[in-house]
């Protein structure tokens, strides 16, 4: 962030922003951007972190906001990107951000830091995504590799139902080349079926996976887990909700508890 950048997007009120481009990158897919008020605008964000974005609510009944990561980096002047998964004929504000055309604007208000990342914060981080999960965790690797002095040893299990579901799947391989051994990624598939050529693991996540990959539980050590709500169940358990409260982590359960993972070594974005 240069001296003279400014904060383009408010915490407490929604900033229009203009869609500048909206590209399909994978199966439902976008990623779109969005331009600041001046190329030299920052986002103001850190890492981890997320927004709010506005949707008209597919009904027509009004404008609802649900929380979106950005995907690129706090230091990018002038637009942050987004990728977003649309679920066509269901979603609301998903819906709404996908068909969103160049010139078309929408309300953002953040960032809202989820959980601070700094370098050499932890010795090891593990990753498990689920689909649009991975945006959180592509935030804190890009953080992270973007540090000369990070030594952050991450991996990252990319789960998606099928090797056609897995996007971003180039950005992600040409960050692992380049981060000289300190980023590592296993790509999971629910199912491969007739993919002969299918390389990766298969089935979902399991204890095995998770010896094998990530991290064991230790005190420098982090594991991260971002999916739809069957895989927080299955991994690590749900976050808590309580109407009129911010989401809280909930207790660590599942795969991630039986192998005596803690709140301490564990976050559900
Ligand atoms: C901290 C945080 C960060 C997030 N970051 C991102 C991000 O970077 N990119 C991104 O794409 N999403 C992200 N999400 C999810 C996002 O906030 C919305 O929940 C999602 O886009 C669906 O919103 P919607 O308004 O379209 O659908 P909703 O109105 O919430 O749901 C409508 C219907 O859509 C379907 N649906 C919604 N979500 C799912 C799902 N996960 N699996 C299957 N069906 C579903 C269901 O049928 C549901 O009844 C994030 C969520 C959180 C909590």
């Amino acid at each position: 962030q240069s001296d003279s950048s400014r904060v383009a997007v408010s915490k407490s009120e929604f900033t229009p922003l203009t869609v500048s481009s909206n590209v399909v990158v994978g199966k439902n897919v976008h990623k779109v951007t969005l331009d600041f008020p001046s190329p030299n605008d920052s986002l103001g964000m850190t890492t981890a972190g997320m927004l709010m974005v506005q949707g008209e609510k597919r009904d027509g009944s009004g404008t609802i906001a649900r929380p979106y990561t950005p995907v690129s980096r706090n230091d990018t002047l002038g637009k942050l990107e987004l990728i977003v998964k649309d679920y066509p004929n269901v979603g609301n504000v998903s819906s709404h951000i996908c068909a969103a055309k160049p010139g078309d604007k929408l309300g953002v208000k953040g960032c809202f830091t989820k959980i601070k990342v700094t370098p050499n914060k932890w010795k090891k981080v593990g990753m498990l995504a689920g689909g649009s999960g991975i945006t959180p965790c592509l935030q804190v690797a890009e953080e992270l590799l973007s540090s000369s002095d990070d030594k952050t040893e991450i991996t990252l299990i990319f789960c998606n139902q099928t090797p056609q579901d897995i996007f971003l799947q180039d950005h992600i391989d040409a960050l692992a080349a380049k981060s000289g051994g300190r980023f590592k990624v296993h790509y999971c598939v629910d199912k491969a079926g007739f993919f002969d050529f299918w390389k990766g693991l298969t089935g979902y996540v399991n204890a095995d996976m998770v010896k094998k990959y990530l991290p064991a539980p230790a005190d420098d050590s982090m594991i991260m887990v971002c999916g739809p709500p069957p895989m927080y169940k299955a991994i690590c358990g749900g976050k808590k909700f309580e109407k009129g409260k911010a989401p809280q982590q909930g207790e660590i359960t599942g795969i991630l508890g039986d192998m005596g993972f803690t709140n301490t070594n564990v976050f559900k974005f």
